[in-house]
C-alpha cells in the first residue's frame, strides 16, 4: 500500500469522517487515498467524500446521499456518518460510486437550522442571485453544486452499461408528522414519476410523498432538473438532538441505503399506489410581513387537516383559511425569512395517469 498520512490512516482506523468534517468546519484540503478492498477514497472538502470502487459490471450507479443540509436534523447525519466508517474500515463493500455530503458542518457544530440563511434555499444557482455570494451558505451552495456536478461528469467507469444518478437529501421535520416518514418528489415538468423509486422509499419505509407542481431552490430539485437524477427530500421523523434518536424508526431506511450502495439493485415490492399516501401541492404560503403568525399549535402534526373556513395564518391584513375540503398543512414555520415558504397546503392525488 502507498505511504497513508497520518489522517487518511486515523480514517482507515476509526472511520469518523463526521468528526474530521466538525473539527474542521470551514474546510479540508482535497486528499485521495485508497482503501485495502480498492476503493478510491476522495476528500473534496470538508463534509464531502467520495468512493468510488474497483470497475466492474454492476458499478451503474452514481449515488449522491447528503444530510445535515439543516444543522439541526441529526438522525440522517448518524445513519450517514455510520455508512462512511463502515466504508473506510472495510465493513461494508461498496458496488457503485457514492458521493456523500455533509451539508452545512458550522451548523453541525452549531445544532441549528442555519448559521445566516437556509441553504436549502440556495441552489439552482440562488446562491449567486440578489446580493450574491455574501455568506457562507451561499458559498456552500455553490461549492456543492460543482461538487455534485463533477462526480456525476467525471466518471471513470467505461463500462457500456448506461449510467443511473441518484440524490438523496435526508432531512427531519420541525415537527410531528401524522405520516412520521415521508418523502418531498421534486417538480419533474410533466415528465412521468418512476415506479422503481416509489419501491426504493417503500424500502425504506417511505410510503407518504408530496409531489411537488413546481420548480423550487432546493437540492433536490437541483439533481432532479438539472443533472436527471432520481432525487428526493427525504423526512425521517422530528428533529432531535444528537443521540436522542430513536435509530430504531428508521432501520430499514439505513438498510435499504446501505444496500442501495452495497448491492446491484436494493430488494424492493412491486408498486402499488394503495400502500402510499401521496398528495400534491394545492398551494403555498409565502411569508409577506414580520406580522406572519401561524393560529394553531406549535404540536400540530404535518399533515393535519381542517374543516374549511378554518383560519390557519395571518399575515397582517391577509387572512389564510382552508378552501378546500382535505386540504392539509405541512412545513408550517413563522420564522422562515421574509419572501419564504412558510407553509404548504397540499392534497390528496394520485400518480395513475403519469407513471413508468
Ligand atoms: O419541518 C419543516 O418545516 C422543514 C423540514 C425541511 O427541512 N424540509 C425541507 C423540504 C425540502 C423540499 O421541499 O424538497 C426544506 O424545507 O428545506
Ligand atoms: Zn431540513
Amino acid at each position: 500500500m502507498a505511504h497513508l498520512s497520518t489522517q487518511h490512516a486515523q480514517l482507515l482506523q476509526h472511520g469518523d469522517f463526521l468528526q474530521l468534517t466538525l473539527s474542521n468546519p470551514d474546510g479540508l484540503p482535497s486528499s485521495q487515498f485508497t482503501l485495502p478492498n480498492g476503493t478510491t477514497v476522495s476528500i473534496l472538502d470538508t463534509g464531502v467524500i467520495c468512493f468510488e470502487p474497483v470497475l466492474s459490471e454492476s458499478n451503474t450507479k452514481d449515488i449522491v446521499l447528503s444530510c445535515g443540509v439543516h444543522g439541526n436534523e441529526t438522525a440522517p447525519i448518524e445513519i450517514c456518518a455510520e455508512l462512511v466508517k463502515d466504508l473506510l474500515t472495510g465493513q461494508l463493500q461498496l458496488k457503485h460510486r457514492l458521493l456523500v455530503l455533509f451539508g452545512n458542518p458550522a451548523a453541525i457544530n452549531a445544532s441549528t437550522r442555519e448559521i445566516t440563511e437556509n441553504l436549502n434555499r440556495l441552489f439552482s444557482g440562488h446562491h449567486s442571485m440578489g446580493a450574491g455570494l455574501i455568506n457562507a451558505e451561499r458559498k456552500r451552495a455553490k461549492a456543492l453544486e460543482e461538487y455534485v456536478s463533477r462526480f456525476y461528469q467525471e466518471v471513470r467507469v467505461t463500462n457500456v452499461v448506461p449510467r443511473n444518478r441518484y440524490l438523496y437529501d435526508l432531512h427531519t421535520a420541525i415537527r410531528g408528522s401524522r405520516f412520521e416518514k415521508f418523502a418531498v418528489y421534486p417538480f419533474l415538468h410533466n415528465k412521468p414519476w418512476q415506479k422503481a423509486q416509489f419501491e426504493f422509499l417503500q424500502a425504506c419505509d417511505v410510503t407518504t410523498v408530496l409531489l411537488m407542481q413546481t420548480p423550487a431552490s432546493t437540492f433536490s430539485y437541483y439533481a432532479s432538473n438539472t443533472h436527471g437524477a432520481d432525487a428526493f427530500t427525504i423526512e425521517l421523523g422530528k428533529v432531535q438532538p444528537f443521540g436522542r434518536n430513536d435509530m430504531q424508526r428508521f432501520a430499514k431506511a439505513r438498510a435499504a441505503l446501505r444496500q442501495l450502495v452495497s448491492e446491484a439493485a436494493v430488494s424492493t415490492v412491486h408498486f402499488d399506489e394503495q400502500q402510499f399516501q401521496l398528495y400534491q401541492v394545492y398551494r403555498a404560503i409565502n411569508k409577506q410581513t414580520q406580522e406572519f403568525k401561524l393560529h394553531f399549535a406549535d404540536d400540530v402534526e404535518n399533515f393535519t387537516a381542517y374543516p374549511q373556513g378554518t383560519l390557519l395564518a395571518t399575515d397582517g391584513d391577509i387572512e389564510y383559511r382552508v378552501e378546500r375540503e382535505g386540504e392539509a398543512i405541512i412545513f408550517p414555520n413563522a420564522k422562515v425569512a421574509i419572501g419564504q415558504r412558510a407553509m404548504l397546503m397540499v392534497v390528496p392525488t394520485t400518480v395513475a395517469h403519469n407513471i413508468a
